[in-house]
Protein backbone atom coordinates (compact mmCIF):
# COMPACT_ATOMS: atom_id res chain seq x y z
CA UNK A 1 0.00 0.00 0.00
CA UNK A 2 0.88 3.56 -0.69
CA UNK A 3 2.33 6.08 1.79
CA UNK A 4 -0.55 7.74 3.70
CA UNK A 5 -1.49 11.17 2.94
CA UNK A 6 -2.93 12.19 6.26
CA UNK A 7 -1.31 10.34 9.49
CA UNK A 8 -2.42 10.25 13.30
CA UNK A 9 -0.78 9.13 15.62
CA UNK A 10 -1.87 9.29 19.21
CA UNK A 11 -3.43 12.21 19.41
CA UNK A 12 -5.17 13.62 22.79
CA UNK A 13 -6.85 16.45 24.12
CA UNK A 14 -8.26 16.93 27.58
CA UNK A 15 -10.83 19.71 28.58
CA UNK A 16 -9.87 19.75 32.31
CA UNK A 17 -11.00 16.28 33.59
CA UNK A 18 -12.58 15.12 30.22
CA UNK A 19 -10.25 13.29 27.62
CA UNK A 20 -12.38 14.32 24.79
CA UNK A 21 -9.86 12.09 22.13
CA UNK A 22 -7.51 9.26 24.32
CA UNK A 23 -4.76 8.20 21.89
CA UNK A 24 -6.07 8.69 18.28
CA UNK A 25 -4.25 7.51 15.51
CA UNK A 26 -6.01 6.70 12.14
CA UNK A 27 -4.44 7.19 8.65
CA UNK A 28 -6.15 8.20 4.95
CA UNK A 29 -4.59 6.81 1.74
CA UNK A 30 -4.81 7.62 -1.82
CA UNK A 31 -8.13 7.01 -3.31
CA UNK A 32 -9.78 6.32 -0.38
CA UNK A 33 -12.62 7.51 2.13
CA UNK A 34 -12.17 6.67 5.55
CA UNK A 35 -14.93 7.41 7.49
CA UNK A 36 -15.23 8.68 11.47
CA UNK A 37 -18.16 7.79 13.00
CA UNK A 38 -19.42 7.52 16.59
CA UNK A 39 -22.44 8.54 18.77
CA UNK A 40 -22.39 12.56 20.12
CA UNK A 41 -20.04 13.73 22.45
CA UNK A 42 -17.63 10.74 20.96
CA UNK A 43 -15.14 12.98 20.21
CA UNK A 44 -15.69 13.82 16.52
CA UNK A 45 -15.26 17.71 16.10
CA UNK A 46 -12.35 17.55 18.62
CA UNK A 47 -10.44 15.64 16.56
CA UNK A 48 -11.59 17.41 13.02
CA UNK A 49 -10.39 20.59 15.28
CA UNK A 50 -7.22 19.03 16.44
CA UNK A 51 -6.30 17.95 12.29
CA UNK A 52 -7.32 21.36 10.90
CA UNK A 53 -5.32 23.55 13.75
CA UNK A 54 -8.15 25.28 15.35
CA UNK A 55 -7.41 22.69 18.64
CA UNK A 56 -3.67 22.37 19.80
CA UNK A 57 -3.32 18.50 21.04
CA UNK A 58 -2.05 17.83 24.52
CA UNK A 59 0.15 14.92 22.80
CA UNK A 60 0.47 12.80 19.53
CA UNK A 61 0.95 13.99 15.94
CA UNK A 62 -0.31 14.94 12.51
CA UNK A 63 1.76 14.11 9.45
CA UNK A 64 0.27 15.67 6.01
CA UNK A 65 2.21 14.08 2.95
CA UNK A 66 4.95 13.28 4.70
CA UNK A 67 5.29 16.81 7.11
CA UNK A 68 4.67 17.16 10.35
CA UNK A 69 1.83 19.89 10.55
CA UNK A 70 1.02 19.52 14.26
CA UNK A 71 2.48 22.93 15.51
CA UNK A 72 1.64 24.92 12.15
CA UNK A 73 -1.32 27.17 12.26
CA UNK A 74 -5.16 26.63 10.06
CA UNK A 75 -3.84 28.93 7.59
CA UNK A 76 -0.36 26.95 7.07
CA UNK A 77 -1.95 24.01 6.92
CA UNK A 78 -4.69 25.00 4.73
CA UNK A 79 -1.78 25.73 2.10
CA UNK A 80 -0.19 23.12 2.55
CA UNK A 81 -3.25 20.86 1.03
CA UNK A 82 -5.86 19.82 4.19
CA UNK A 83 -9.07 21.15 2.82
CA UNK A 84 -12.31 21.12 4.86
CA UNK A 85 -15.38 21.54 4.45
CA UNK A 86 -17.98 22.96 7.92
CA UNK A 87 -20.73 21.90 9.50
CA UNK A 88 -22.16 25.32 9.56
CA UNK A 89 -22.09 27.36 6.16
CA UNK A 90 -20.01 30.17 5.36
CA UNK A 91 -21.68 30.81 1.96
CA UNK A 92 -21.67 34.55 1.12
CA UNK A 93 -25.76 34.63 0.10
CA UNK A 94 -26.36 37.54 -2.41
CA UNK A 95 -22.81 36.31 -4.54
CA UNK A 96 -23.04 33.90 -7.15
CA UNK A 97 -21.76 30.14 -6.90
CA UNK A 98 -19.03 31.19 -9.10
CA UNK A 99 -17.62 34.31 -6.64
CA UNK A 100 -18.36 32.18 -3.57
CA UNK A 101 -15.48 29.72 -5.10
CA UNK A 102 -13.43 32.43 -6.39
CA UNK A 103 -13.37 34.33 -2.68
CA UNK A 104 -12.04 30.96 -1.45
CA UNK A 105 -9.42 30.83 -3.52
CA UNK A 106 -8.40 34.35 -2.97
CA UNK A 107 -8.64 33.51 0.75
CA UNK A 108 -6.03 30.84 0.44
CA UNK A 109 -3.87 32.65 -2.24
CA UNK A 110 -3.73 35.66 -0.19
CA UNK A 111 -4.42 39.34 -1.74
CA UNK A 112 -0.93 40.34 -2.74
CA UNK A 113 -1.04 40.40 -6.66
CA UNK A 114 -4.21 41.36 -6.99
CA UNK A 115 -4.26 45.08 -6.55
CA UNK A 116 -5.09 45.72 -9.88
CA UNK A 117 -7.61 43.54 -11.34
CA UNK A 118 -11.12 42.92 -10.00
CA UNK A 119 -11.94 39.42 -8.28
CA UNK A 120 -14.34 38.52 -10.68
CA UNK A 121 -12.20 38.67 -13.58
CA UNK A 122 -8.90 36.86 -12.30
CA UNK A 123 -8.05 33.84 -14.60
CA UNK A 124 -5.88 32.30 -11.17
CA UNK A 125 -9.00 32.83 -9.27
CA UNK A 126 -11.56 31.78 -11.86
CA UNK A 127 -10.27 28.81 -13.47
CA UNK A 128 -9.60 26.91 -10.10
CA UNK A 129 -13.10 27.80 -8.86
CA UNK A 130 -14.88 26.86 -12.63
CA UNK A 131 -12.72 23.31 -12.28
CA UNK A 132 -14.13 22.50 -8.68
CA UNK A 133 -17.53 23.70 -9.91
CA UNK A 134 -17.14 21.05 -12.63
CA UNK A 135 -15.83 18.49 -10.25
CA UNK A 136 -18.96 19.02 -7.91
CA UNK A 137 -21.86 19.10 -11.18
CA UNK A 138 -22.61 22.76 -10.42
CA UNK A 139 -21.69 24.32 -14.15
CA UNK A 140 -24.53 25.05 -14.96
CA UNK A 141 -25.10 26.77 -11.87
CA UNK A 142 -22.26 29.16 -11.68
CA UNK A 143 -23.84 32.37 -12.02
CA UNK A 144 -27.06 31.46 -10.02
CA UNK A 145 -26.88 33.45 -6.29
CA UNK A 146 -26.34 31.07 -3.78
CA UNK A 147 -29.59 32.22 -1.91
CA UNK A 148 -31.59 30.68 -4.85
CA UNK A 149 -29.87 27.32 -4.21
CA UNK A 150 -31.26 24.44 -2.65
CA UNK A 151 -29.73 23.02 0.24
CA UNK A 152 -28.18 20.08 -1.63
CA UNK A 153 -26.43 22.44 -3.79
CA UNK A 154 -25.08 24.50 -1.23
CA UNK A 155 -23.46 21.53 -0.08
CA UNK A 156 -22.09 21.28 -3.01
CA UNK A 157 -20.72 24.62 -3.13
CA UNK A 158 -19.36 24.00 0.07
CA UNK A 159 -17.27 21.11 -1.22
CA UNK A 160 -16.21 22.96 -3.91
CA UNK A 161 -14.50 25.78 -2.28
CA UNK A 162 -12.72 23.44 -0.29
CA UNK A 163 -11.88 21.10 -3.66
CA UNK A 164 -10.52 24.89 -5.70
CA UNK A 165 -7.56 24.86 -3.35
CA UNK A 166 -6.09 21.76 -4.70
CA UNK A 167 -6.07 19.69 -1.17
CA UNK A 168 -4.38 16.94 -0.83
CA UNK A 169 -6.51 15.64 1.87
CA UNK A 170 -10.08 16.59 2.52
CA UNK A 171 -11.51 16.83 5.83
CA UNK A 172 -15.68 16.40 5.11
CA UNK A 173 -17.82 17.49 8.58
CA UNK A 174 -21.48 16.05 8.38
CA UNK A 175 -21.59 16.93 4.45
CA UNK A 176 -25.43 15.13 4.60
CA UNK A 177 -27.00 17.11 7.33
CA UNK A 178 -30.16 18.49 6.75
CA UNK A 179 -30.23 16.81 2.78
CA UNK A 180 -33.11 14.42 2.09
CA UNK A 181 -32.53 10.74 0.85
CA UNK A 182 -32.15 12.41 -2.90
CA UNK A 183 -29.66 15.04 -2.20
CA UNK A 184 -27.77 12.45 0.05
CA UNK A 185 -27.98 10.06 -2.64
CA UNK A 186 -26.83 12.38 -5.32
CA UNK A 187 -23.85 13.97 -2.82
CA UNK A 188 -23.12 10.41 -2.28
CA UNK A 189 -22.45 9.64 -6.50
CA UNK A 190 -19.71 12.80 -5.87
CA UNK A 191 -18.05 12.08 -3.28
CA UNK A 192 -17.89 8.29 -4.81
CA UNK A 193 -16.28 9.99 -7.55
CA UNK A 194 -14.38 12.60 -6.05
CA UNK A 195 -12.22 10.50 -3.85
CA UNK A 196 -9.80 9.06 -6.88
CA UNK A 197 -8.46 12.62 -7.05
CA UNK A 198 -8.27 13.30 -2.84
CA UNK A 199 -8.91 11.48 -0.07
CA UNK A 200 -11.48 12.07 2.42
CA UNK A 201 -11.83 11.44 5.93
CA UNK A 202 -15.64 11.68 6.36
CA UNK A 203 -17.28 12.44 9.43
CA UNK A 204 -20.50 11.72 9.22
CA UNK A 205 -24.30 11.04 11.12
CA UNK A 206 -26.03 9.17 8.22
CA UNK A 207 -24.90 5.47 8.34
CA UNK A 208 -26.49 4.55 4.73
CA UNK A 209 -24.10 7.35 3.47
CA UNK A 210 -21.21 5.99 5.53
CA UNK A 211 -21.90 2.47 4.68
CA UNK A 212 -21.78 2.96 0.81
CA UNK A 213 -18.84 5.49 0.54
CA UNK A 214 -16.35 4.26 2.97
CA UNK A 215 -13.63 1.86 2.04
CA UNK A 216 -12.65 1.87 5.91
CA UNK A 217 -14.12 2.95 8.71
CA UNK A 218 -13.25 3.78 12.12
CA UNK A 219 -15.59 4.17 15.70
CA UNK A 220 -15.25 6.67 18.03
CA UNK A 221 -16.64 6.00 21.66
CA UNK A 222 -15.75 8.53 24.49
CA UNK A 223 -12.80 10.12 22.71
CA UNK A 224 -11.81 6.44 21.97
CA UNK A 225 -11.09 5.08 18.89
CA UNK A 226 -12.91 1.05 19.57
CA UNK A 227 -13.34 -0.34 16.27
CA UNK A 228 -11.91 -0.40 13.05
CA UNK A 229 -12.36 -2.43 9.84
CA UNK A 230 -14.53 -1.63 5.96
CA UNK A 231 -18.12 -1.86 6.15
CA UNK A 232 -18.73 -5.28 6.80
CA UNK A 233 -16.62 -5.46 9.79
CA UNK A 234 -18.33 -3.04 11.40
CA UNK A 235 -21.83 -3.94 11.12
CA UNK A 236 -20.96 -6.92 12.76
CA UNK A 237 -18.80 -5.78 15.09
CA UNK A 238 -20.99 -6.25 18.55
CA UNK A 239 -19.18 -3.91 20.79
CA UNK A 240 -20.05 -1.12 17.56
CA UNK A 241 -23.79 -2.43 17.52
CA UNK A 242 -23.80 -1.89 21.36
CA UNK A 243 -22.34 1.34 21.49
CA UNK A 244 -23.46 3.09 18.58
CA UNK A 245 -25.68 1.41 15.98
CA UNK A 246 -28.12 -0.33 18.04
CA UNK A 247 -29.69 -3.55 16.85
N1 LIG B 1 -14.08 23.59 24.27
C1 LIG B 1 -14.53 22.61 25.05
N2 LIG B 1 -14.46 22.72 26.40
C2 LIG B 1 -14.91 21.71 27.20
N3 LIG B 1 -15.43 20.56 26.75
C3 LIG B 1 -15.54 20.40 25.43
C4 LIG B 1 -15.10 21.40 24.51
N4 LIG B 1 -15.33 20.95 23.24
C5 LIG B 1 -15.89 19.73 23.38
N5 LIG B 1 -16.01 19.40 24.68
C6 LIG B 1 -16.53 18.13 25.19
O1 LIG B 1 -15.73 17.11 24.61
C7 LIG B 1 -16.55 15.97 24.32
C8 LIG B 1 -16.41 15.64 22.83
O2 LIG B 1 -17.12 16.64 22.09
P1 LIG B 1 -17.14 16.69 20.50
O3 LIG B 1 -17.93 17.90 20.14
O4 LIG B 1 -15.78 16.56 19.99
O5 LIG B 1 -17.98 15.38 20.15
P2 LIG B 1 -18.64 14.96 18.76
O6 LIG B 1 -18.35 13.51 18.59
O7 LIG B 1 -18.21 15.88 17.71
O8 LIG B 1 -20.19 15.15 19.04
P3 LIG B 1 -21.37 15.55 17.99
O9 LIG B 1 -21.61 14.33 17.16
O10 LIG B 1 -22.50 15.84 18.93
O11 LIG B 1 -20.91 16.74 17.23
C9 LIG B 1 -17.97 16.33 24.73
O12 LIG B 1 -18.19 15.79 26.01
C10 LIG B 1 -17.95 17.83 24.77
O13 LIG B 1 -18.89 18.33 25.71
Amino acid sequence: MSDAVLKLANLNKRFGALQATRDVSLDLYPGEIHALIGPNGAGKSTLIGQIAGNLKPDAGSIVLAGRDITSLSVAQRARLGLGRSFQVSSLAEPLTVKRNVMIAVQALQGHSFRFWKPVHRDERLLVPAMEALERMALTQRADTPVAELSHGERRQVEVACALALKPRALLLDEPMAGLGPEGSAHLTELLEALKHEVPILLIEHDMDAVFRLADRISVLVAGGVIAHGDSAAIRANPQVREAYLGD
